[in-house]
């Protein structure tokens, strides 16, 4: 389907991307570039790229698709150093976790070219990033949500369907905006509150010891919490306005709940877990192939 892949970031997504598709037959070559050569070079001795190349140009330098898997901040440097090398007939794909900043940047810096590029989101992943976690099955049936502007090509998005398709993904399409908002709430403030948490219990002096003594519920709750800093900031601060607003919803939520227990107002409390429990238990995973 496509001769060379130019990869910017062979991180975990980028590196997992660049396996599944070589797996799928879907690449012949796999030319690789990530901000630090150690990175690349590891890429290259894992059979993760077929190629280093020594800038992010030059990785894209003869590629017929390109995918973007580097922290949302870095999105618009990124596109800049490749803008020259950019066609209409390449198809430029993103991974990054919010859309509305990464647009913007696409906007701005491809300008004619725009049309080129198929903003997309995986929602799979891991706590864990780099290039020695990327793993061939990371996105066989996973959901992956584009959202393509007025002035995306349609010939490019209908690639993409079909692509991510080949590996095995759901893909559905949303504005922008919209999915901006969803993921401040299923995914941006639950991994706020998991920081928050772990951080409020290992500020306490007996911190250590407490979590010495926790469970599975702990474990399960929490694991997201070990997930790496800087991508985590770039989210939250290219998602803020969302962010912020989901989080004053959640402290609502969590007063309350804290007056009813303050008043011994059990009733009140049962109702409000009951609630939360039935929600929880009907929900399901939006790709569930994999649990
Ligand atoms: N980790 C996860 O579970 C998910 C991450 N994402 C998004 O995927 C993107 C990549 O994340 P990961 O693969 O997890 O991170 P990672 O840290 O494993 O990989 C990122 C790679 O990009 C390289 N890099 C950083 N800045 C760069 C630059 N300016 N130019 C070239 N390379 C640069 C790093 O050296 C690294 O190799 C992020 O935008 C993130 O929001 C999306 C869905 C899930
Ligand atoms: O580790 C997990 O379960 C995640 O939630 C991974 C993840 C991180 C960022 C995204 O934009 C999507 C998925």
């Amino acid at each position: 389907m496509f001769e060379q892949l130019g990869l910017i970031g062979c991180g975990l997504m980028g590196g997992s991307f660049a396996l599944a598709m070589k797996r799928a037959g879907l690449v012949k070559r796999v030319v690789g570039y990530s901000k630090s050569p150690s990175t690349t070079e590891r890429a290259r001795a894992m059979g993760v790229i077929d190629v280093e190349a020594p800038s992010a140009l030059l990785a894209v330098s003869g590629a017929d698709i390109v995918l973007l898997a580097v922290p949302v901040a870095a999105t618009e440097a990124t596109l800049k150093a490749i803008k020259h090398l950019v066609t209409k007939d390449m198809l430029i794909m993103d991974v990054g976790s919010t859309k509305r900043d990464v647009i913007d940047a696409g906007r701005r810096v491809l300008r004619d070219h725009i049309g080129s590029f198929v903003p997309c989101h995986p929602i799979t992943g891991k706590e864990v990033s780099g290039v020695e976690h990327a793993d061939p099955d990371l996105y066989a049936g996973r959901q992956i949500i584009l959202t393509p502007i007025d002035r995306t090509n349609p010939a490019h998005v209908q690639k993409a369907v079909t692509l991510w398709e080949r590996l095995g993904c759901n893909v559905l399409k949303m504005a922008p905006d919209a999915h901006d908002a969803a993921f401040a709430a299923v995914s941006h403030l639950p991994h706020l509150v998991a920081f928050a948490l772990i951080n409020g219990i290992t500020a306490q002096d007996a911190g250590k010891e407490f979590l010495a003594l926790a469970g599975p519920g702990f474990r399960d709750f929490t694991r997201i919490a070990a997930s790496d800093s800087k991508m985590w900031r770039d989210i939250m601060l290219a998602n803020r306005h969302e962010l912020l607003e989901q989080s004053k919803i959640f402290r609502n939520t969590l007063e309350a709940m804290e007056a009813m227990i303050e008043s011994g107002d059990g009733e009140a409390l049962e109702n409000l877990i009951e609630q939360a429990s039935q929600a929880r238990a009907h929900w399901r995973m939006a790709s569930n192939v994999k649990k």
